[in-house]
């Protein structure tokens, strides 16, 4: 079923758009469009509505009726730039429980992107107020590997190649280390490889890619998909795709979208940043937060 309202857009009602200093109980459910979303089969219920979520300068305000496990709680979240001292977050609030697909939309330059890095620990954002929760611990205690190593992933809009560390070997360090800190055995060679052709499959990628080093000399395309196989091999509770779609043909995209959708769980969770709706129709977000400049 489409959805109603213009995605790539913000909310059409300018009465949504609060000053800085307004809380989430100012408003209802009922002051917000409600839209009727498809249908996830991953998901017990036959009907959901969206949540909408408008965002004042990077301040995400959001209306979750659900009653799933949280996975990641965001409170009034502040983040400037290192290098220069501006502020970019300026109080977002952000829910995401276990199951839940969430997808950030808004204008180039509302903070989206820096929102998605300042969660995963980059350093070029300092965090200067609020809170961030993951599986009940506190985020922004933990150095940016400790994160990821505990199932957060982030697929970069611009991947970096790794020169001299070809994908196969990363691979392996890297699910290793996952794999360690769950508690479990590490895999031997041959285990491992029987693993990574299982997730190349599942990405529809070929088996070079695993000889070649991380990112060095692919093309934009094979860096986004590189990325879900990453994210397939590494497995995460929360995945953030920045932009994954943009660049990608067709069937690149369609590739990504399975690959994504059968990785979805009841028990994980997927924030994903788009300006397109293909994506969403793919991936069939529960909830849709669109983030709005307030200038
Ligand atoms: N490292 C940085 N140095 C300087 N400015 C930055 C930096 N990171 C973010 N910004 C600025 O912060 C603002 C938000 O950028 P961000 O990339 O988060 O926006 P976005 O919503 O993801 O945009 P887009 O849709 O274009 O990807 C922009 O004005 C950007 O120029």
């Amino acid at each position: 079923m489409p959805l109603s309202l213009p995605l790539h857009s913000p909310l059409p009602n300018t009465s949504l758009f609060l000053p800085l200093s307004s809380h989430p109980p100012n408003f209802t459910l009922s002051t917000l469009p409600t839209i009727n979303l498809h249908r996830r089969r991953r998901i017990n219920h036959h009907h959901r509505s969206l949540t909408t979520t408008t965002t004042i300068r990077a301040s995400v305000i959001q209306y979750d009726t659900t009653q799933q496990q949280p996975l990641l709680q965001v409170n009034d979240l502040k983040a400037k730039i290192v290098e220069n001292g501006v502020e970019i977050l300026h109080g977002v609030n952000l829910t995401v429980n276990q199951g839940e697909v969430h997808a950030i939309m808004g204008k180039n330059g509302s903070g989206k992107s820096t929102f998605a890095k300042v969660l995963v620990g980059h350093p070029e954002y300092e965090v200067t107020g609020g809170s961030v929760v993951f599986k009940g611990e506190n985020l922004l205690d933990m150095e940016p590997e400790e994160r990821s190593l505990a199932g957060l992933f982030m697929s970069f809009q611009s991947p970096v190649a790794i020169p001299g560390v070809s994908n196969d070997e990363f691979l392996v360090m890297a699910y290793n280390a996952r794999r360690r800190k769950l508690g479990l055995p590490e895999l031997g060679p041959l285990e491992c490889f029987s693993y990574l052709m299982e997730k190349l499959k599942l990405v529809n990628m070929k088996p070079d890619f695993l000889n070649r080093n991380v990112n060095e000399g692919f093309s934009g395309g094979e860096r986004k998909r590189n990325e879900i196989l990453q994210l397939a091999v590494l497995g995460a509770d929360l995945a953030i795709l920045d932009e994954i779609d943009s660049g990608l043909d067709v069937d690149a995209l369609r590739d990504v979208a399975n690959a994504v959708n059968q990785l979805l769980t009841p028990k994980n969770s997927l924030l994903m940043i788009t300006h397109y709706r293909r994506l969403l129709d793919l991936l069939k977000p529960t909830h849709v937060h669109v983030m709005v400049s307030y200038k």
